[in-house]
């Protein structure tokens, strides 16, 4: 058993303090000079391995950058990587749990050091700003720190109860499960990515991770840190390329033993589909773990502190521009106090600073050029939705720097059924409904498919009682914003549409990730 203190969450940089702006814009600096413009090969097997084709990761804030270069991995390249995996499983298998915990204690103490880098290196990458990156570097160093301790409780034989049998010693073992696919999304390019990782890795299978496109160079910088933390050959594989072309290969392939997923629900339905069929010399059925999209809503009744409300609804709206899967784009209020809510969540998000992640905005650019048409087409559809209260323009360039930008925007009267109040959009676009009363709100509320985030501001005990109960969502918030958890504090992860409610950095995560097996010996 390794000795350390007791999990404790990682503390926020607070930047209204001028000397952390002044050390994020060093930061900034060096990794200009540093990492921008950088190529991350492939990793198989501890090899450095390039490819003749490679991934561009653009600067959405200024999309004339390119931000550096991944390699892109071929159908070639994940074969010989599920190949090397399954090698370096054996000896990964045998290590003692303290050993591999070890490994992650190691590589959060390596990014604590190079926080601020991870930091600016989101910032220009994928345009978060200093908050924002903050708060997702702080993500993975917890869950570095938390799932080295949570594989604590997995270690040797007896590690769940059993009842006592007279003459014999029964018991359960938690034991890998082998070789597995990780595949994240751009949004949490470090945390997701890191936490997908490193879970499945320390309950001892071997793990080829397939960063987002979009974000390959943080994935990069997150696969050093393992490596230098000490990750033997082969239990990470570092394979950046299209997910249609050998996520597609690696998720439909035999030698596939589980799938760790954070996307889209379109793709991740996908994946579980193609993943259900058993191919040609396929020994098991694979375990699939999926975290998906939200159409997350925030109720606000006429008992609420109108303040508090209006604050929860201006940060998980617009924190990363909306870009969460835990991010307000429903406002639900009620007829009572509808006016004085929207009003006031209006006048405060005119207030938002649109720019560039180095420049600290409070509204960034969007990821990409997908993501800017598709947001774009709901902003078409919004005048015949609803009534558009703030926003609804997408220019394209800010500041004279060409990119993603699409204006911070509110649609009030937006019926329930309406497309957007029903799909998930990913940008800075919020749907406001009218609920007659608290009941109705929460029936609107609960009228998607998807159950992420949700929330309610309110001060009627009853209410938040029914609501604790009823509302259909996975993390569910009272009287504040309704993204941000917390790894270890808020395990995170939905259900319904919003996937398998894994419970990402919740005390049960790595059991995803392990069978059981019960010996009994008779004496
Ligand atoms: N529930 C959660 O915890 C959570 C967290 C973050 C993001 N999300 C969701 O992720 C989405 C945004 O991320 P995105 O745009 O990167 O999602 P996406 O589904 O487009 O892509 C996710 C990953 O899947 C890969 N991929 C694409 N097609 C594939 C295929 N056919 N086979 C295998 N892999 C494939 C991509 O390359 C990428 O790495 C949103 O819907 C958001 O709500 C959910
Ligand atoms: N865990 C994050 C959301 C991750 C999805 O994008 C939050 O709680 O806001």
């Amino acid at each position: 058993m390794i000795k350390v203190q007791d999990y404790r969450p990682q503390s926020f940089i607070d930047f209204t303090q001028p000397e952390n702006v002044a050390a994020y814009q060093t930061a900034l600096k060096k990794v200009r000079a540093e990492l921008v413009g950088k190529h991350y090969p492939l990793v198989i097997d501890g090899e450095r391995v390039d490819t003749a084709e490679k991934l561009q990761s653009l600067n959405p804030c200024d999309t004339s950058e390119v931000v550096g270069t991944t390699a892109k991995a071929t159908i070639e390249d994940a074969e010989r990587a599920l190949q090397g995996a399954w090698k370096a499983f054996e000896g990964w298998k045998k290590w003692d749990m303290d050993a591999r915990a070890r490994i992650l204690l190691k590589a959060a103490a390596i990014l604590k050091r190079r926080r601020l880098e991870a930091c600016a290196l989101m910032s220009i990458e994928v345009g978060k700003n200093y908050a924002e990156a903050d708060v997702e570097v702080a993500e993975a160093i917890d869950f570095l720190e938390y799932y080295a301790r949570s594989a604590m409780k997995y270690a040797g034989f007896g590690s769940s109860e059993t009842t006592w049998f007279e003459g014999e010693e029964n018991g359960l073992m938690s034991i890998p499960l082998g070789v597995g696919v990780s595949i994240s999304p751009w949004n949490f390019p470090c945390a997701i990515f890191i936490g997908m990782a490193a879970a499945p890795i320390v309950a001892g299978n071997c793990v080829l991770v397939k960063p987002a496109e979009d974000a390959g160079l943080i994935a990069g910088f997150m696969v050093d840190i393992m490596l230098e933390a000490g990750l033997p050959a082969g239990v990470l594989q570092f394979l950046p390329g299209v997910g249609k072309e050998i996520g597609e290969y690696l998720t439909t392939h035999a030698g596939t033993r589980f799938i760790t997923f954070t996307g889209s629900r379109a793709v991740g339905l996908h994946i579980n589909e193609v993943a259900a069929k058993v191919q040609p010399g396929q020994k098991w059925i694979k375990r699939v773990v999926m975290e998906l999209g939200g159409k997350d809503a925030m109720i606000v009744d006429e008992t609420a502190d109108l303040d508090v409300a209006v604050t929860a609804a201006v940060q998980g709206a617009f924190g990363f521009n909306g870009q969460k899967c835990s991010a307000m784009s429903r406002l639900i209020v009620v007829d009572e106090v509808y006016d004085a809510v929207v009003n006031a969540f209006v006048e405060r998000a005119r207030a938002l600073k649109v720019g560039t992640g180095e420049e600290n905005a409070n509204v960034t650019a969007v990821v990409n050029q997908m993501s800017f048409d598709k947001i774009s087409s709901y902003l078409e559809l919004a005048p015949s939705e609803g009534t558009v209260l703030l926003g609804g323009q997408a220019p394209g360039e800010c500041g004279g720097k060409k990119g993603y930008y699409i204006q911070p925007t509110i649609v009030g009267d937006v019926e329930r059924g309406a497309r957007l109040a029903q799909e998930e959009i990913f940008g800075p676009v919020v749907s406001v409904l009218r609920a007659k009363d608290w009941q109705d709100a929460l029936a609107i509320a609960n009228s998607t498919e998807y159950g992420l985030t949700g929330g309610v501001c309110s001060n009627s005990r009853e209410r938040l009682e029914q609501a604790r109960a009823e509302f259909e969502v996975g993390n569910l918030y009272f009287n504040r914003k309704i993204t941000g958890a917390i790894v270890g504090v808020q395990p995170f992860g939905g259900y319904n549409m919003s996937g398998t409610d894994s419970k990402a950095g919740g005390p049960d995560y790595l059991a995803n990730f392990m069978q059981l097996k019960t010996v009994t010996e008779r004496w």
